[in-house]
Parts: C-alpha cells; sequence; structure tokens
C-alpha cells in the first residue's frame, strides 16, 4: 500500500487534550500519596506560561514534613503546609501576569486557589475531577467563580 508522508496526521492531540495532559504529566512530579495534582497556564495564542503541581514550599523539606491527613494535631497533616497545583503554577509564570490565560487542572480548584486564579485575571478554568464538588471549599469557589464571570 502507498502511503502519502504529505498528509497530516489526523489523530493529534487537540489543544484542550495536549494542556490536560501536560497538567497530569506535571502532576506526576507531586510527592503527595494521596492526591497528585497538575495546573498548566495557557495565554490566548496557546502558549504555556505556568505549569505548576501541589507540594511543600521552597525550603520546606518533602520528607520534613507531613503528608499525612488525619492525624488529630492538625500541625501533623499536610494541610497547613502543601502548595496547591494552581497556586504554584500562578506563581511560576515566566511573563509578567497571565491576565486573560486559562488555567487547566486536574481537579476543581478549592476556594483558596479560586481566589488567587480570579485576582490574577485568569479568565477560564477548564478542569478534569469534580469529586470534591459537595463539599464547601468547592462550593465557595464556585460561588465566587460564578460571580466574577470565570
Ligand atoms: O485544587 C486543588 N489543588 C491541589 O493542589 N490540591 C492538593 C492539595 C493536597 O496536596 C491534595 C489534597 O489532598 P487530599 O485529597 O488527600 O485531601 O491535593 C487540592 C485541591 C482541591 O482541594
Ligand atoms: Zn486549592
Amino acid at each position: 500500500m502507498a502511503k502519502n508522508l504529505n498528509k497530516k496526521r489526523e489523530n493529534y492531540l487537540n489543544w484542550d487534550e495536549y494542556f490536560m495532559a501536560t497538567a497530569f504529566l506535571a502532576a506526576k512530579r507531586s510527592k503527595d500519596p494521596c492526591s497528585q495534582v497538575g495546573a498548566c497556564i495557557v495565554n490566548n495564542e496557546n502558549v504555556i506560561v505556568g505549569i505548576g503541581y501541589n507540594g511543600m514550599p521552597k525550603g520546606c523539606h518533602d520528607d520534613d514534613f507531613p503528608w499525612e491527613k488525619e492525624n488529630e494535631n492538625p500541625l501533623d497533616n499536610k494541610y497547613y503546609y502543601v502548595c496547591h497545583a494552581e497556586l504554584n503554577a500562578i506563581l511560576n509564570k515566566n511573563c509578567a501576569d497571565v491576565k486573560g490565560c486559562r488555567i487547566y487542572v486536574g481537579l476543581f480548584p478549592c476556594n483558596e486557589c479560586g481566589k488567587v486564579i480570579i485576582q490574577s485575571g485568569i479568565k477560564e478554568v477548564i478542569y478534569m475531577s469534580d469529586k470534591h464538588s459537595h463539599k464547601p471549599h468547592t462550593i465557595a469557589s464556585k460561588l465566587m467563580m460564578d460571580s466574577a464571570g470565570k
């Protein structure tokens, strides 16, 4: 059979698939044993301008801070310490600001990330999982995003 190499491939990733896959690749860097989240920020020319995943702050060693979640003492759980993927992606931006960009994220952003996303000027959130949709932090995040027109 002859094959025309001048013809373009048909089964390539579309932009949404490509950026979400990039977010999932970033998530593989996470040390969180329970939930690995990745985020990818893209400008209106479809150029990636920021990537992040959930992890401990710089200088706070992964082995020195807890990854547990159910200890009685909250200081022994990860939640006070870990930086969320969306926050890291915004802080890691390689441009002056992320106004008008969109963010691809594996999990619907919590209320704290929702605030940062709104304040940064990101205009659209594209997410994969909404497994915490019933939780107050997600409901609060959606209330703010709806109000802010995200
Ligand atoms: O939007 C998010 N972005 C994000 O990076 N995370 C991270 C923080 C934690 O490391 C982990 C949540 O932990 P867990 O699912 O065990 O409660 O996911 C969690 C959320 C949503 O809660
Ligand atoms: Zn968050």
